[in-house]
């Protein structure tokens, strides 16, 4: 129908602009903590304290894959991988502070790209 046709132009929409977010992310100098995920032999407590981690990495994956079922599905998965970085990182540590400036610079772009 011509409303199924435009919500998937909606949908094409939203998923160009969060893979775009993603490279815009990626190419952030505070990414570097985020970019993989967290070595567990170098960090062998992380995955007792953290039950889901998630990194940009796999975010990238799962957008390809198109594995998202909407923005709000894709935002949740950067959220979870900041408030991860909070859970184990100090805010005034290197890589606390560098997750506290990468999800200030993903907020912005999101409201850009999502006007509330
Ligand atoms: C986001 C995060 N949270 C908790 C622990 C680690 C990390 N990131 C890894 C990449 C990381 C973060 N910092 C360092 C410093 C030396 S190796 C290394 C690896």
């Amino acid at each position: 129908s011509k409303k199924e046709r435009a919500n998937k132009k909606k949908e094409q929409r939203d998923l160009q602009a969060c893979k775009s977010i993603v490279q815009e992310l990626e190419g952030h100098e505070d990414a570097w903590p985020f970019l993989l995920p967290v070595n567990t032999r170098q960090f062998p407590t992380y995955k007792k304290i953290i039950k889901k981690p998630m990194d940009l990495s796999v975010i990238k994956k799962k957008l390809e894959d198109n594995l998202y079922k909407s923005r709000e599905d894709y935002c949740e998965d950067l959220r979870l991988m900041f408030n991860n970085c909070e859970t184990f990182n100090e805010d005034d540590s290197p890589v606390g502070k560098a997750g506290h400036n990468l999800r200030s610079f993903f907020e912005t772009k999101w409201n850009e790209h999502f006007p509330p």
